[in-house]
């Protein structure tokens, strides 16, 4: 066994409880082998965790981890029109190479932040997934299929390549990546679509990912068109289920809360891209409280605009507040759950978790910092005070992506260069 041991640190137990612990890491099989007391484990090789903080690496639920390219190209509209008039015009001009260099940009970013999972819903798939191989994260990825002004032919064509590439991709990466079915929401995609494959999905056993319930513009057409709540609609075409997760999840009423509980549904919360597109605030502490698994996720870089799952902590736990009238709303614990435990649930890793027998995907955080001094309470750090800069180490599937604030698995350096070149010559095209 070649063995890692994370050392000399204090550690997030899955009951929001810090200890000092050291921790084993089987670096063959990719799990925790062990948590124990402080010079109790030794391995081969050693990360140094001292003043430092082991937790879970973070889940980010819901991405477009190539949109890193247009972080910043479109802001300060509201969802349709930034879709309509910036975002999708450009992105009719992406190559599958620009795909592969805005993915490579988003995951080092995630890498250099200690996320070590994400949902990501996108096109050009392959390169996705080559170029999460070569970063050696977790990943659920997916062909997302988009019906709305395609001819019946395209239509099924879009829907039919999401269907194969979750089914064909599914394991790829020894298993750090598995795949989802993708209608885009429950809006841009047809119902006669959505009543052929959706179906077909469940059969294959494919979870299923999809915006739903974003904004008020989303959810009237729905109640206007086929008399029901989008989620009943959700529900009456086959889509609510355990292994379906539903990004954003804004505009949900009691009713359709109660059906997301009761179906086993999961909601992605998205806060920062919820804000910055004024869509609205979703109501998490109630779904919390009726047992629906919440994760949370960045969106992408172009609504965000960064990639980093502590911002989105913070803003989880802020506007939960807010939409819920209470300042106990979504305390700091429940953030943190979100981003580690819930999303990894929902993303059907045994990671989000540091225990043993449980993925080894960590990060460490530097706690000699003066932003996180005094250390009254760590979990409250997580959540409101401490930033993605703050990580030390990220370890994914045992394999250490960061050591000492260096990335090992790319050439950061090349990677920012590539894509700043990547991203100026798409909007040149996109705009002559
Ligand atoms: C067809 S690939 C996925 C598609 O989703 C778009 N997108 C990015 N952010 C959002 C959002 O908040 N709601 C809906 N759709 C979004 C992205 O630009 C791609 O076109
Ligand atoms: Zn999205």
């Amino acid at each position: 066994m070649t063995d890692l041991l994370v050392a000399g640190g204090q550690v997030l137990r899955p009951d929001m409880t810090v200890e000092r612990a050291d921790v084993l890491v089987d670096q063959d099989s990719g799990d925790i082998v062990a948590v124990d007391d402080p010079g109790e484990l030794a391995g081969e090789d050693t990360l140094d965790a001292s003043d430092g903080l082991v937790i879970p690496g973070l889940v980010n639920a819901h991405t477009h981890v190539a949109m890193t390219l247009l972080r910043g190209y479109a802001d300060d509209k509201p969802l349709d029109a930034w879709l309509q008039e910036d975002i999708w015009p450009v992105e009719a001009e992406l190559t599958a190479e620009d795909v592969r260099v805005g993915a490579e940009l988003g995951l080092v970013e995630m890498i250099r932040s200690g996320t070590t999972a994400l949902s990501d819903m996108y096109f050009h798939v392959d390169e996705i997934a080559a170029a999460v191989e070569d970063a050696g994260l977790r990943a659920v990825l997916g062909h997302t299929a988009v019906t709305v002004a395609k001819d019946d032919e395209g239509a099924r064509a879009d829907m039919q390549e999401s269907l194969d590439t979750a089914l064909e991709l599914d394991g790829a990466a020894d298993g750090r990546i598995r795949t989802t079915f993708q209608p885009h929401s429950l809006t841009t995609v047809g119902e006669e679509y959505l009543r052929e494959f959706v179906p077909e999905a469940v059969e294959a056993g494919l979870p299923i990912h999809l915006h739903a319930n974003e904004t008020t513009d989303e959810v009237e057409p729905i109640v206007d068109e086929h008399g029901m709540w989008p989620l009943e609609y959700a529900d009456d075409v086959g889509l609510m289920g355990d292994d379906t997760f539903l990004a954003h999840c804004v505009h949900v009423d009691e009713t359709e809360i109660d059906l997301l509980a009761e179906t086993g549904t999961g909601a992605v919360h998205c806060p920062a891209s919820n804000m910055k597109l004024a869509s609205g605030m979703a109501p998490v502490q109630k779904m919390l409280d009726a047992g629906v698994t919440v994760g949370l996720g960045t969106d992408g870089a172009a609504s965000n605009n960064d990639l980093d799952m502590f911002d989105e902590l913070r803003d989880a736990a802020m506007v939960g507040k807010l939409a819920a009238d209470d300042a106990s709303a979504v305390p700091a614990g429940a953030a943190v759950e979100m981003a580690t435990a819930n999303g990894a649930d929902l993303l059907g890793f045994d990671s989000g978790r540091v225990a043993a027998g449980a993925n080894a995907d960590l990060a460490v955080l530097d706690l000699e910092a003066v932003h996180l001094t005094p250390a009254h309470d760590l979990v409250s750090h997580l959540a409101y005070a401490a930033g993605g800069s703050d990580v030390r180490h990220t370890v994914c599937d045992g394999e250490v992506l960061m050591r000492d604030r260096e990335v090992t698995v790319f050439e950061a350096a090349a990677v920012r260069e590539r894509a700043g070149e990547h991203a100026a010559a798409l909007v040149d095209r996109a705009t002559e």
